[in-house]
């Protein structure tokens, strides 16, 4: 059995307040991305993870086996053979753990026929990540809270193609949120996003930008590339380092691959 785990971009991210328990307060739209990882799960005598294509070691802190973990608690499951791989960059700000997780309990669910409803899904997803439980509904969603609290909105991006641009720079989300001061948006985010595209660029703002592209310059320079060569609007995408452009067409990107992988959206 093997799903497609495809990765999110933040279409905004305001960081409200810190929490007692560390946790930041925030509110984002993910919005889902074609760019995949693949997740399968085999028959086997004992519980095995494989992964390919990345140098990710294949422990018990790796985010599909912590899926596995976290249902055998509640439910008699097997052991099985997970096979990864990875193609969503990691330290991305893309959700690539956070989406094989989800997608490794979606997986089982399915496998050993637990049928567990979405919400119970996205209660488990929610004990492994503040981005997975997005990837159980893995549609345009509006995030409070950690960003587990999730509601339906109205984006759609169908029409235009999506670059994402992810430079040599791992950033840790904890770094990232360890830098970052919460402050009171001056935007309201789900007025801002029923602007025209058009105007995103001047009202939908990710709040991680400011202190990371003073410590990151390249990542601010690849975001005025991407205005450069037409993008109607881009963003670093979550906690960094990668950045997305919205297009009309693919035409003449060429150039942005000396400024990291280039990942253009795949059309499974
Ligand atoms: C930056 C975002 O990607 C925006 O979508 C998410 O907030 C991060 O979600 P995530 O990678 O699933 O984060 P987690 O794995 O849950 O937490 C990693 C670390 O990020 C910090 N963290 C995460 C989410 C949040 N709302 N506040 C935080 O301060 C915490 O230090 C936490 O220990
Ligand atoms: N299956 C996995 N794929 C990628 N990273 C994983 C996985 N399992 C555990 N991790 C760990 O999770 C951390 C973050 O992974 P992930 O790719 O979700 O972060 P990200 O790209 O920064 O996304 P975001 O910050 O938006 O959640 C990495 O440090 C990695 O070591």
């Amino acid at each position: 059995m093997l799903k497609f785990a495809n990765a999110k971009i933040n279409l905004g991210l305001h960081i409200l307040s810190k929490r007692e328990d560390g946790y930041h307060e925030l509110e984002t739209i993910f919005y889902p991305v074609k760019i995949y990882d693949v997740v399968e799960i085999l028959p086997s005598e004992k519980l095995e993870l494989k992964i390919w294509n990345s140098d990710l070691i294949a422990d018990d802190q790796n985010l599909c086996l912590k899926a596995y973990y976290l249902l055998k608690q509640d439910h008699h499951i097997d052991p099985v053979k997970i096979h990864l791989l990875k193609n969503i960059p990691i330290g991305a700000g893309l959700g690539g753990g956070s989406s094989d997780a989800s997608s490794t309990l979606e997986l089982l669910n399915n496998y050993f026929k637990l049928n567990l409803s979405k919400n119970q899904l996205k209660s488990y997803a929610a004990q492994l990540g503040a981005d997975c439980p997005f990837f159980i509904d893995n549609q345009a969603m509006y995030a409070q809270g950690i960003g587990t609290e999730l509601s339906e909105i109205d984006v759609d991006l169908s029409a235009y193609q999506i670059v994402v641009i992810k430079p040599d720079i791992h950033i840790s989300t904890a770094e990232a949120y360890r830098n970052v001061s919460p402050m009171t948006p001056s935007v309201n985010l789900k007025e801002a996003i029923r602007l025209p595209i058009q105007e995103w660029k001047y009202q939908i703002i990710n709040d991680f930008e400011i202190s990371l592209f003073d410590r990151y310059p390249v990542i601010g320079d690849i975001k005025a590339k991407l205005y450069e060569k037409g993008a109607i609007y881009a963003s670093m995408s979550g906690s960094g380092s990668s950045v997305f452009g919205i297009f009309e067409n693919l035409e003449g990107l060429e150039e942005l691959n000396k400024y990291g992988k280039v990942y253009l959206p795949v059309n499974l």
